[in-house]
């Protein structure tokens, strides 16, 4: 038995303006008001932060953002510290996108130094990590999933690693339409489990693991009925407050 509640996450990426966000805060919240047996959590740009916490910091939503900087304060033009998340009310940040990975050149080293930054500062990091089209043709996603899972993890205590959320997202099926088959998924995220459970112990059988990519309301179902896959992170579906609402309640 394990103790895992589903986790239905939305990344809303560089979409929504304050007023967009005021306007889905609204609307959303009286949709998903019923749903008590899944965590649900909107991660929106730094600039619609402070729009979400006036709407929903009372509420069951929970707030995070798309990424941090691994330093407390200082000299770091641009860059958003885990302290000043939190002000935000924020409880959840997103780490190590392929977005950011890709455009932004992150790497495992910086990935790694962001999750024990926001752990210290009590954020849930949600990891992401994927392999690209080509290295699943070539048959190198497991082991290339794994060794992402192992440096970008390589900082933190077996206690802390029970914390953070994983979600896997295949690079290739991000923004798509192309989804993971759930068998696939699957087979994905129980190797990332067995590895979590080679580096942290027996508290990889509590730690939430979500599938990404091309999830709809109308494909999650198949995805969070395998035994390892705990909820997804959501792109293009999590804009719009009934889709979003319908895929949390299909869920
Ligand atoms: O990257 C994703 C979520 O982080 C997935 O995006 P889509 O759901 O738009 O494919």
């Amino acid at each position: 038995m394990n103790s895992r509640k589903q986790l239905i996450a939305g990344n809303w990426k560089m979409f929504m303006n304050t007023q967009q966000a005021r306007e889905f805060a609204l609307d959303f919240q009286g949709r998903v008001a019923d749903v008590t047996d899944k965590e649900i959590v909107i991660c929106a740009p730094f600039t619609a932060l402070h729009v979400l916490k006036e709407e929903w910091e009372e509420g069951i939503i929970h707030i995070g953002a798309q990424d941090v900087f691994y330093q407390k304060e200082g000299a770091y033009t641009g860059e958003i510290s885990p302290a000043m998340l939190v002000d935000l009310a924020c409880t959840y940040v997103i780490i190590g996108h392929s977005e950011r990975r890709g455009y932004l050149k992150e790497n495992d080293e910086l990935i790694a130094q962001k999750i024990k930054a926001a752990l210290e500062n009590n954020l849930k990091p949600i990891l992401c990590v994927g392999e690209n089209l080509s290295q699943r043709e070539d048959g190198k996603a497991l082991s290339f999933v794994r060794s992402q899972v192992e440096k970008d993890l390589s900082e933190l205590s077996s206690s802390d690693i029970g914390k953070i959320v994983i979600a896997y997202e295949p690079v290739w099926a991000i923004g798509t339409g192309k989804t993971a088959s759930p068998q696939d998924a699957q087979e994905m995220c129980a190797a990332i489990r067995s590895t979590l459970a080679g580096i942290a112990g027996a508290a990889a059988n509590n730690i939430q693991i979500l599938y990404g990519g091309s999830v709809k309301a109308d494909n999650i179902k198949e995805l969070t009925k395998k035994k390892d896959i705990d909820g997804a992170l959501v792109g293009g579906a999590s804009l719009d407050p009934k889709q979003f609402a319908d895929l949390i309640h299909n869920a």
